[in-house]
Formats: C-alpha cells, structure tokens, sequence
C-alpha cells in the first residue's frame, strides 16, 4: 500500500533512486547434459518496483528457484541481463550482492555445527572489517528484529524449532541490511500457527525497513497475505504481473488450476479478505 512504499522511496539515495529494484530482459536459462537440452526460461521480462512484495508463483520445474538465485548471482543466465538497482548482477560481485540482497532458502540452511548468533553474524564476520563486539551486537539486534529472545543466541540449530530456524534464518538474510529480501516458501514446512506467525513477522519488516520483497510461495494464505503484485511464470516467461484480482481474472490453463480449481474457493475468500495486500 501507499503508505509502505513511501519511506522506500524517499530513503532510497543517488541517480537509482528513480528506478526499479530488480529489471530483468530477455534472460534465456539452457540446461544441457548429454542426455537432454533443458530450456526453462525463454525471453522472460519481469521488473520488480521498489517496496513492492512480488510474488512468483508456477507449475512445478517453471524455474522459480532458479530465478531467485540468479537475482542472487548463484546461478548465471544463459543469455539475459539482471540489474539490481541499476547495477547487472554479474558485475555485483559477493559483496556487492550481499549488501543489497538477503535471501532465505526454502530449508532455512543453516549451519549445523554454529551457534545461532554465529549463523546470524556469519555473513559480517566473512567481511573482515567489524570487530567482534560489533559483530555480535548487530547480531544480537537482529535476533531481536526477528522477535527471538536473547537466551536463544547461543542455542544450536539442532535445538531449535521450524519456526525458529526459519526466524534466525531470516535474521541471517537480514543482517547486512538488503533493500531487497528473496523468499524462497517461506512458510513451507510450518504449522498453521507458526506460518502465521511468520507472516505477520515479515508483514511488519517489510513495513518497517521499507523492504522489496520477491517471494516464491505455493501457499495461497501467504499469498495473499502479503502480495502487492503476483508474477506467474508458464510457457518459460512471465506471462502477466500484476495486482491479485487482475492475475486471477487472466485467462490461462495454469491461473484456472491454480486459484480456480479445487482451491479456488479459498482463493476467493482470501481475496476478499485481503483485497489490497499488504
Ligand atoms: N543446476 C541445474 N542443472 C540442471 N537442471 C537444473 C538445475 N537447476 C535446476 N534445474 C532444472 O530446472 C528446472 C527449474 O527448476 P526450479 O527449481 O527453478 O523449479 P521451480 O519452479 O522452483 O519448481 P518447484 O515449484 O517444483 O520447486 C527443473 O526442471 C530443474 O530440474
């Protein structure tokens, strides 16, 4: 809403500020192995506005997962361009990427054998440039920003709950504060209580600190819960981006089965309840 993407704009500083978090023209993604050539993007044009929260949604294998990590630079396009505010993300480079994007992967990925402050701090502490007293205050600031208690900073992993891991996760994405957050199922794999918890947690965040958020989700409460903008990849493109209403009223084989099948009842009813997203 209006009132969310005002601070994001009048924040955001230098000859960028006009433009949009994330443009992407004519990428190209050619998987080849020697039993098969694996086209699943082709000329696919997507732009994500600042402040917006973008959701991906597609069939199974449309290459979602694979989208996200290239507006990451994990993975490099076979043909394309990706800027991020105004700079291409094969010239980023792994700093320059992490302090503009923070991302949280589908499993939360944390590491197993480090502590919860050490997993949050892990991408300041490869930095080299703060002492440790600073490193973990900012940690420690996060771990609170993403509504975890102090006691859990020296928890392990292994002690944790999937709600948890999947804060400290996010605290981790967090923690070189990004303009931009990817999402991959946020809330996949959480109880009903805790993916509403989380939701409400990212609602508020992405308010607060006037994020862009671009977010894969299967689940049709989160969303509609937090979507602005709904980008819906088939045929190996984005075929239409737009306000939830406008995606749902698109005539396509994937958009009926999608919000229209079996779950479009709920689909409905999500949409009257959440009729201007977040
Ligand atoms: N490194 C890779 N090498 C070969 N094929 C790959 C590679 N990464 C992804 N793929 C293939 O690209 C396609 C898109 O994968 P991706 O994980 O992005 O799909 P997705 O849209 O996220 O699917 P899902 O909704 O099932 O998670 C899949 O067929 C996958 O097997």
């Amino acid at each position: 809403m209006a009132t969310a993407l005002a601070p994001a704009a009048a924040a955001a500083p230098g000859p960028a500020a006009a433009g949009p978090m994330v443009e992407i023209r004519k990428l190209q993604t050619v998987f080849t192995s020697p039993e098969r050539r694996l086209v699943v993007h082709d000329d696919l044009d997507l732009t994500v506005r600042r402040g917006e929260v973008l959701s991906l949604v597609g069939g199974s294998g449309t290459g979602k997962t694979v989208l996200l990590r290239q507006i990451l630079g994990l993975e490099k396009p076979s043909m394309g361009e990706i800027h991020v505010l105004g700079q291409s993300v094969s010239e980023l480079g792994r700093k320059g990427a992490a302090s503009r994007i923070g991302m949280l992967f589908q499993h939360g990925a944390l590491f197993s054998a480090f502590s919860v402050l050490e997993n949050i701090a892990f991408p300041l502490r490869e930095l080299k440039t703060l002492t440790p007293t600073l490193i973990r205050e900012a940690a420690m600031v996060k771990l609170q920003m993403v509504g975890l208690k102090p006691e859990v900073a020296d928890s392990m992993p292994a002690d944790l709950s999937g709600g948890m891991i999947k804060r400290v996760a996010l605290a981790r994405a967090l923690i070189m504060d990004p303009p931009l957050l990817l999402l991959d199922e946020p809330t996949a794999g959480l109880d009903p209580d805790s993916s509403d918890g989380f939701v409400t947690l990212l609602r508020s965040l992405h308010r607060d600190l006037a994020l862009t958020v671009v977010m894969v989700t299967h689940d049709l409460d989160t969303l509609f819960e937090l979507s602005t903008r709904i980008a819906v990849l088939a045929d190996k493109k984005v075929i239409i981006a737009a306000a939830p209403k406008d995606v749902i009223a698109f005539t396509h084989p994937f958009i009926r089965d999608f919000f229209l099948g079996p779950r479009g009842q709920r689909a409905m009813e999500l949409l009257r309840e959440y009729p201007f997203a977040i």
